[in-house]
């Protein structure tokens, strides 16, 4: 069998709506740190003279930052679900630079702080809005990428943000002191000037952008009080956002623990101030690795276990950080820890952009936005009046004196908390249960897909066809299975329940709508004695006769049905059907995704036991397939089941085509001498 090569993706960059929303996005990451710089100097020039009333003036600014996102973060959300979000961003924009253009215009410190509460009120509206959007512009597959650009640019602008900076107070002292019409004006005047037109830019570039789906949810959506209450509620009630909000701010909390006593820490090191700067950008090159290489490097490895990964190293590395006392291996940790800190923000953004429903995502979104803020600002009020509290200590071991000061212990407290987060979020949200999680990071280590659980290392391949009701898995699955047989392949064509003796009477107990009774712990037991059979009887024959074997439903089947649907613990479905399997994972799964108000409707007949569900239930399997496909996007193929069948046909093709193997083994080429002709 040749080698199965992946087609080569198109970049993120390469869609054109896309690239337009980064681009206004990078233009007001810009302006938003030169609006900090030219804020926090503009304060203190203000105020200059004494040293102290200086401190609290630029102090004031950022509480004057951080005060918005705490009061107004829950409304703001409810805003960016409620109405047309292009629209809501670009009135935003404008808003921003009128505000931000009145600044140095009028140039009293109280409108400094009024401005700057306004300016972050407005930020408050827009950023929901934009990571909301985000996911309605790319692929599934390609969210991931999105993000990583996503923060690359509202980090990577503040060194071109000062050196911009630096350059237009040079403009502004140049201009003060050579045009007698601007002797009055501050140095920093040109950067806020330059600041406004950056909003201003982005305003355009978001009212050109058409591909933002149109909304208007001021027609049937309840009141606002009302919205907000249910973003909440739909954050503390679903299982994998809770984790992955928790596991966020775990990391801000240890990150915050940080950021309050480097300076003291450093210090006690015997740093300066340069040894503080390095260690506080050790933890941006950490991000930027982390979020480029770590995530490529270990691209084989389930997202969600990543997640927990990544906050567990943070926590144990904090807590080494605290303990060993040299600076050279401290630098170096802390890049450590940034790495881990950037793999579990992006895994964290992209799950929460394909798990949450468009209508929920600009409060799930902002709801982090906030709860972030107010962590960060409490770790980092909290962490030096502790440090302090706590004093310096001297422990004596014999002739060795081992300093343990207040800095280490809140180092340590933080460490250990992330380390706490981090192991349950990786129990809370591990996909991969009774796999070890060492094998699983040796194999994504070195490139390769876990062994243990995929069908790989067999000679066939198994592709599965996953969906709601009536999404098109039964005509797709033939038709796959035509185009493959027409290609020379060896072809079972098969599906569950029922593709067994014992599999057919399984599937009339199960379906029949007269068996009312039958509980959900018996559901998916039933479920799972016709997959073990099916998995023994069938498939893993034909995977080891080199056959192609393409079935309709498997595991997610159980996962989405008796898992979300009956609300069965997924550990435990997930356990038994890795049993009854025997741990057989397909190469591939394409996931036919139909709103099941669409699906339901296309079927003929008399509704079956399971058809006949409640909507609600079949929404809460179409959710789960879905964050199945997302947290594994590598073996998924996500397709739109309201598309006309041929385009489906078409898509499904594109990517089987992918990784088919070749139809006529290397031995047999090597001594006939034929080539395969492969018809696309
Ligand atoms: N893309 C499509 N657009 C419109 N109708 C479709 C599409 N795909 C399939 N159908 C029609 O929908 C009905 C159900 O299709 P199909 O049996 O393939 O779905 P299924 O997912 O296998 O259903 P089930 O859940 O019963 O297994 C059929 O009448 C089929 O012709
Ligand atoms: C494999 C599997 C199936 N189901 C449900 C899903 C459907 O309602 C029926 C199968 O009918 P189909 O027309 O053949 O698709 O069974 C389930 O609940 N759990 C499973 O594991």
């Amino acid at each position: 069998m040749t080698a199965r090569g992946r087609r080569q993706p198109t970049h993120v960059l390469a869609n054109a709506s896309f690239r337009r929303l980064w681009t206004a996005m990078s233009v007001c990451s810009l302006g938003d740190w030169l609006n900090i710089l030219a804020l926090t100097a503009l304060a203190g020039n203000l105020t200059q003279g004494d040293y102290r009333t200086q401190s609290l003036a630029v102090g004031g600014v950022f509480i004057a930052k951080m005060l918005p996102a705490v009061l107004l973060g829950p409304l703001a959300g409810a805003f960016a679900d409620r109405f047309d979000r292009r629209v809501t961003m670009f009135s935003s924009d404008l808003a921003r630079f009128a505000v931000v253009l009145s600044i140095p215009l009028i140039g009293s410190y109280q409108w400094i702080i009024v401005a700057t509460i306004l300016v972050e009120c407005v930020n408050l509206f827009w950023v929901p809005a934009k990571d909301a959007t985000v996911p309605n512009l790319v692929p599934k597959e390609q969210l991931e990428s999105a993000n990583q650009l996503n923060l690359l640019v509202t980090y990577g602008s503040a060194p071109i943000a000062a050196i911009l900076f630096t350059a237009l107070s040079v403009v502004g002292d140049v201009l003060k002191s050579a045009v007698p019409f601007l002797s009055g004006m501050d140095p920093t005047g040109p950067a806020l000037v330059v600041n406004a037109c950056a909003y201003l830019v982005s305003a355009f570039l978001i009212f050109t952008l058409r591909g933002i789906p149109k909304r208007d949810g001021a027609i049937s959506t309840p009141s606002v009080l009302k919205q907000i209450v249910e973003g909440w509620r739909f954050v503390g009630g679903n299982r994998l956002v809770r984790g992955l909000i928790i596991g966020m701010l775990g990391a801000f909390a240890a990150g915050g623990a940080v950021v309050g006593v480097a300076k003291i820490y450093v210090g006690a090191l015997g740093g300066g101030d340069a040894a503080y700067g390095v260690v506080f950008a050790a933890v941006f090159v950490g991000m930027a690795l982390g979020m480029f290489f770590g995530l490529r490097l270990l691209r084989e490895l389930s997202r969600r276990r990543l997640f927990g990964l990544a906050i567990t190293v943070a926590g144990v590395v904090l807590v080494a950080i605290a303990l060993v006392h040299n600076l050279v291996i401290v630098v170096m940790l802390t890049v450590l820890l940034g790495a881990c800190a950037g793999i579990a923000w992006i895994i964290g953004y992209t799950l929460i952009g394909l798990e949450v429903e468009d209508s929920m995502r600009g409060r799930t979104f902002s709801f982090l936005q906030s709860t972030a803020r107010v962590t960060l600002l409490f770790v980092v009020a909290a962490a030096n009046p502790l440090a302090a509290l706590f004093g310096a200590h001297a422990l004596r071991l014999g002739d060795l004196v081992y300093q343990f000061d207040g800095s280490n212990l809140v180092l340590v407290i933080g460490g250990v908390l992330a380390t706490v987060v981090g192991v349950l979020a990786l129990r809370h949200m591990d996909d991969r249960k009774g796999v070890s999680l060492s094998e699983d990071l040796i194999a994504a280590v070195r490139g390769e897909r876990p062994q243990s659980e995929t069908a790989e290392q067999v000679p066939g391949l198994f592709v599965a066809f996953e969906g709601g009701e009536g999404s098109g898995k039964t005509t797709q699955s033939r038709l796959l299975a035509i185009w493959l047989r027409d290609q020379g392949f060896d072809v079972v064509q098969t599906r569950e329940p029922g593709s067994t003796k014992v599999g057919m009477r399984l599937r009339a107990i199960l379906l029949d709508a007269a068996e009312r009774g039958l509980s959900a712990r018996a559901e998916a037991l039933l479920y799972a004695a016709d997959r073990a059979e099916h998995v023994e009887k069938v498939i893993r024959p034909a995977l080891y006769r080199g056959s192609l074997v393409i079935s309709d439903r498997y595991v997610d089947s159980s996962l989405a049905y008796q898992g979300a649907g009956r609300a069965l613990d997924p550990d435990d479905v997930s356990k038994v059907n890795a049993w009854a399997t025997g741990g057989l994972v397909p190469h591939l799964t394409v996931l036919i995704d139909t709103p099941p108000e669409v699906g339901l409707t296309r079927l003929g007949g008399a509704a079956d036991r399971i058809e006949s569900e409640p909507l609600e239930f079949h929404e809460r399997v179409r959710k789960e397939f879905r964050t199945l496909a997302a947290a594994d996007p590598g073996r998924y193929l996500v397709v739109d089941g309201t598309l006309p069948p041929e385009q489906i046909t078409r898509l499904i093709q594109d990517r089987v085509h992918e990784i088919l193997p070749d139809p006529v083994p290397q031995e047999s080429e090597d001594i006939t001498g034929t080539m395969p002709a492969i018809r696309d």
